[in-house]
Order: C-alpha cells, then sequence, then structure tokens
C-alpha cells in the first residue's frame, strides 16, 4: 500500500513517520523540493523536525504526479493559506474514488469554508474527505509520546482506512462523523490560543487563562452551533482536547506567538524566525468574517482580529474585552 502525504512542514513529517510503520511506502510532497534532498538522502527533513530519523520506507518528490501516482490514501498537511493552491497543482493528479485526509487547521478567508469544503471545492467527491484533529504536537507524535486524535468523516469506511493507516500503542485514533465541529474547533482554538500567549505575556495569572480558555470554547460551541455541528464535539480530542494543548503548551506556535506579541514582537518577524505557520493569525480574520455572516458573537475573536488586522492597539482592545459586562454563561445554544 501506497500513503502520500502532501506538505513536508511539522505535521507531515511526523505523520509520514506513523504511516510508515503500516503500508509499504509513503510519499512525502515537498513544497519546492525544500525536503527532498534530506528525506531521501539522511531520512532526516532537514528545516522541521530536525532530529526526527525517518523510517526507510519514507521518500520525498517535488513531482505532484511521483507523489500521488499508485496512492491508496491521500492526506493533506499543508497550512490554510496554502492549500488552494497546492491542491490545485495536485487536482489533475488525484483519481475521484482516493481517500483523501486532511490534517488543515483553518477557515479559508473570502470564501468562509471549513479545510474539508475547500478540498471538495478542489477535488470533488466529498464523501471520501475526513478530518483529523486533536491535541497533537506533531514534536511529541514523532517521538511517541502518548497521543490521541479523531478522525470524522461522512463515511465511516474513510475514517475507517485511515484509522488503520495511524493507529498505534502511542497514537490513539477515535472517529467520528462531525466534520463541521471538529474543524470549527479546530479552526479557533489557534485564535483563543494566540490571545491566552498574549496574557500569559502580560503577567496575567493561571485563573486568567483558564477564563479565556472557558470563555473561548463557549465561543466556539456558539459557531459550532450556528455553522450546523454538534457543540458535544466541543467536549472532545479536537474541541476541549486541543484547546487546552495549544493555550498551554510550550511547543505551540500559536502560544509562543501570542507571548512574542506581548512582548513587541510582530507576526512577520515571529513566522520569518521559525519559518512556521501560526495558523490563529489568519484564522482571527476568516473566523471572525464567518461570525459575523452567520450573526455569531465572538467577543475573543473579534478583538484578536482587530490587533492583528486592524491595527488597532493592543491595550485597548484587551481592555474593551477585560470590561465587558458579564452576561448569561451559555448563551447563543438554543435553537
Ligand atoms: N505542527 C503541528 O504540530 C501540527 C499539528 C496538528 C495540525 N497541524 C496543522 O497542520 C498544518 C500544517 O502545519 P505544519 O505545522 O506542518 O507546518 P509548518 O509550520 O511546520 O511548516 C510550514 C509548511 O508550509 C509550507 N509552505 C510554505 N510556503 C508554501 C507555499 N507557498 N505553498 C505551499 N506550502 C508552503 C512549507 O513547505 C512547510 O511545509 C497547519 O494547518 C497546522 O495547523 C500542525
Ligand atoms: O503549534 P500550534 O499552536 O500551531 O498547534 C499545533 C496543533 O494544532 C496542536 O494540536
Amino acid at each position: 500500500m501506497k500513503i502520500t502525504v502532501i506538505g513536508s512542514g511539522s505535521w507531515g513529517t511526523a505523520i509520514a513517520g506513523q504511516a510508515a510503520a503500516h503500508v509499504d511506502e509513503v510519499c512525502v510532497w515537498s513544497f519546492g523540493g525544500e525536503a527532498v534532498e534530506g528525506i531521501n538522502g539522511q531520512h532526516r527533513n532537514n528545516i522541521y523536525l530536525t532530529d526526527y530519523v525517518l523510517p526507510d520506507n519514507v521518500w520525498a518528490t517535488a513531482s505532484y504526479e511521483e507523489a500521488i501516482g499508485g496512492a491508496d490514501g491521500i492526506i493533506l498537511a499543508v497550512p490554510s493559506a496554502f492549500l488552494r493552491s497546492v491542491l490545485e497543482g495536485a487536482a489533475p493528479f488525484i483519481k475521484p474514488e482516493t481517500p483523501v485526509l486532511t490534517l488543515t487547521k483553518g477557515i479559508e478567508d473570502g470564501t468562509g469554508y471549513l479545510m474539508s469544503e475547500l478540498v471538495a471545492d478542489c477535488i470533488g467527491a466529498p464523501e471520501r474527505i475526513g478530518v483529523l484533529a486533536g491535541p497533537n504536537h506533531a514534536e511529541e507524535v514523532c517521538r511517541g509520546c502518548l497521543s490521541a486524535a479523531v478522525i470524522a468523516a461522512e463515511d465511516p469506511a474513510v475514517a475507517e482506512f485511515f484509522k488503520t493507516v495511524l493507529l498505534s500503542d502511542h497514537f490513539r485514533i477515535y472517529v467520528g462523523s462531525d466534520l463541521i465541529g471538529v474543524e470549527m474547533c479546530s479552526a479557533v482554538k489557534n485564535v483563543i490560543a494566540i490571545v491566552c500567549g498574549y496574557l500569559a505575556g502580560m503577567g496575567y495569572g493561571d485563573n486568567t487563562l483558564a477564563l479565556v480558555m472557558t470563555r473561548g470554547i463557549a465561543e466556539i460551541s456558539r459557531l459550532v452551533h450556528a455553522r450546523g455541528g454538534s457543540p458535544i464535539t466541543c467536549m472532545g480530542l479536537a474541541g476541549m482536547g486541543d484547546l487546552v494543548v495549544t493555550c498551554t503548551s510550550h511547543h505551540s506556535r500559536n502560544r509562543t506567538f501570542g507571548e512574542s506579541l506581548a512582548h513587541g514582537g510582530t507576526l512577520e518577524e515571529y513566522q520569518k524566525r521559525t519559518h512556521m505557520v501560526v495558523e490563529g493569525a489568519a484564522a482571527a480574520k476568516s473566523v471572525a468574517q464567518l461570525a459575523r455572516n452567520i450573526g455569531v458573537d465572538a467577543p475573543i475573536t473579534f478583538a484578536l482580529e482587530k490587533v492583528l488586522w486592524q491595527g488597532v492597539s493592543k491595550e485597548t482592545v484587551f481592555n474593551e474585552l477585560i470590561d465587558r459586562f458579564p452576561t448569561e454563561e451559555f448563551y447563543g445554544m438554543d435553537d
């Protein structure tokens, strides 16, 4: 069996290693060929997770045709900002019956699409598309630290197929069917994590972070509900689980970017220094737009949007947020 992983960043690299234990070969498509020489020559990605030695049956290419030809399943691990352009190149080689799993966390700017909807828009046949999410930092998964994720798909056979490809004694895979819930949780938790990082960087304590995470999950639940998903999903791995790890872990790019913001850093400087994507920054804009379109109150997201995309001062915005008059704890989730 051949599995193709599109994307050679941290998560694509770690997932390629997980899949390699179960299949004959794993091919990694690498943007610009940046990781090809390292993976094929030394079994290491020279840019991301550089200490991680990949199994021998993992190889890399910059050619969509080579990567996708003969693939029994395709895993997408590309940042949300590039997913559409990458799929435009890959689409001609993807057969309509090949199962596809997306690991990307975000909402498309402009369309408000979930990543599975974006993928379906590019390659069609939505019933063979699944999503994987959960509290999974690549740095820990590749070291075999006990972790878990959920795979949601419309067709249970798609979820079961990818479960078989990825399940191990240290990477537990649950399955589900609420793609909307899983994907909304995955996109918005990154926004909440930047705000937590900012407040931690400003010297606020653990009570404050618990407050923001809790009001954050309430905000996520309203969005999930309004978008047609199940708010119960917010209690699961993609919701509560990923929110906690992203808001608290030193591995989290979103949390550490928020801390750097508190110390005067900028998004450009952070991404240039780390070469890594901060999905919550883009999501602050795309989720805020979506929330307005579907009539959901999303104060934490609106606050971060003002700071990152509307040039309003951090102090003004966060003072406004903290000054909001507390109302009913659970509003906006009734039918
Ligand atoms: N890193 C993790 O631990 C982790 C875990 C779960 C989910 N995710 C999600 O996986 C997705 C990929 O993140 P990552 O952490 O692997 O990325 P990363 O930050 O480690 O790497 C950035 C990636 O973007 C690629 N890239 C840069 N410019 C590009 C362009 N113009 N076109 C196409 N690709 C380009 C780079 O080649 C690289 O593969 C994100 O949506 C992220 O939220 C990441
Ligand atoms: O490092 P972060 O903040 O982008 O989070 C990565 C993953 O989404 C954690 O599950």
